[in-house]
């Protein structure tokens, strides 16, 4: 996952007090005004890397795959990060030149190098104290990001949808290793479950859409309808359960009428899956599926694999 990896981005009152308290240990080992030079050098080159690390340790956005972009954008807003990141580009910059710039003014005696010092030091302060705001946004925005569930736009995808208990995290954990692998994230407070199985050597990522593809469109906020729309670039195959015992709490028609909209919304196969077919099969269906009785669990896989039709890339073969 690309916003895995992204580490903790430091407060801009953290890179000052490193910056100039290792600025301080290498002034000790040298006198005069060389122990001020030195100063600079560390504190300089500190905040300098330290803030370019934040800039590259985030992808770039123009080539990210639309669903992350779409993600992210759900989550923090992806023009005010990368505002902040440009910001925090260009305090880099700023505390490198101001190193430069005084290092020639420290060649002089002692006390005025020191002077000179202190005052590129309070200057590199106020650099960090003009990202500061971006440094918290980027933080929260991290923060958020890495706790989005494993899911790859390169792999096959089949997304469950469908109204509240239906009986879709039910199928989602008896054919995936779910309960393993299952992260949930904060679009809702249920967020999304994901699992995995291997077919023919392929992964196939199951997506449990909790408080996303379970309610009309009119009922999404702006981040539901953001998440679905990310999901229209992943999925590869819905599967649309509707309990048609109604034991889930929800008229039949409502959920059909979702399943209507789900099919205008998504490009790809959606097939309609009557669930709990143990205890009610009154509608017609693509699918009749008892995860009770195991009726019906392996033709859904079956089908939906086969809809997707996946191919995988072979190597060259010469
Ligand atoms: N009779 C019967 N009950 C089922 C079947 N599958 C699931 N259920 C029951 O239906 C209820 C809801 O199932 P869930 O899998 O939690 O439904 P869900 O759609 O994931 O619900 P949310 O996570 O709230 O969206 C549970 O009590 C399940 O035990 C089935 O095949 N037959």
């Amino acid at each position: 996952m690309i916003f895995e990896d992204l580490p903790t981005t430091p407060r801009s009152e953290e890179l000052i007090d490193k910056a100039f308290s290792r600025a301080a240990r290498s002034g000790r080992a040298k006198s005069g005004a060389e122990a001020q030079q030195s100063m600079l050098q560390t504190a300089s080159n500190i905040l300098s890397d330290n803030l370019e690390n934040v800039v590259t340790s985030w992808p770039d956005f123009d080539t990210v795959d639309p669903f992350y972009y779409e993600l992210a954008d759900a989550l923090v807003e992806v023009d005010e990060l990368r505002k902040s990141l440009s910001e925090i580009g260009w305090a880099s910059r700023k505390t490198r030149e101001i190193g430069q710039e005084y290092q020639g003014r420290l060649r002089t005696d002692a006390d005025l190098a020191r002077k000179h010092r202190k005052q590129a030091f309070a200057r590199l302060a106020s650099v960090l104290e003009e990202v500061e705001d971006d440094l918290l946004r980027i933080g929260e925005a991290r923060d958020q990001l890495k706790t989005l569930p494993e899911i790859h736009p390169d792999e096959p995808a089949i997304v469950v949808a469908g109204y509240p208990n239906v009986g879709k995290s039910t199928f989602v954990n008896d054919v995936t290793n779910a309960r393993h692998e299952t992260a949930t994230y904060p679009f809702t407070t249920k967020g999304i479950g994901v699992g995995h199985l291997t077919r023919d050597h392929i992964r196939y990522q199951l997506v449990d859409t909790p408080g996303v593809l379970d309610r009309p469109p009119a009922e999404r906020n702006e981040i539901e309808s953001q998440a679905v729309s990310a999901l229209t670039h992943l999925a590869d195959c819905v599967l649309v359960f509707v309990d048609a015992s109604g034991a889930c709490g929800y008229p039949v028609e409502d959920q059909l009428a979702l399943r209507e909209e789900i099919t205008t919304t998504f490009d790809v196969p959606v097939f309609t899956v009557c669930s709990k077919a143990d205890r009610s099969r009154e509608i017609e269906a693509d699918f009749y599926l008892s995860v009770e009785d195991g009726e019906g669990v392996a033709e859904l896989l079956d089908g939906a694999i086969e809809a997707i039709g996946y191919e995988p890339e072979l190597p060259f073969e010469s």
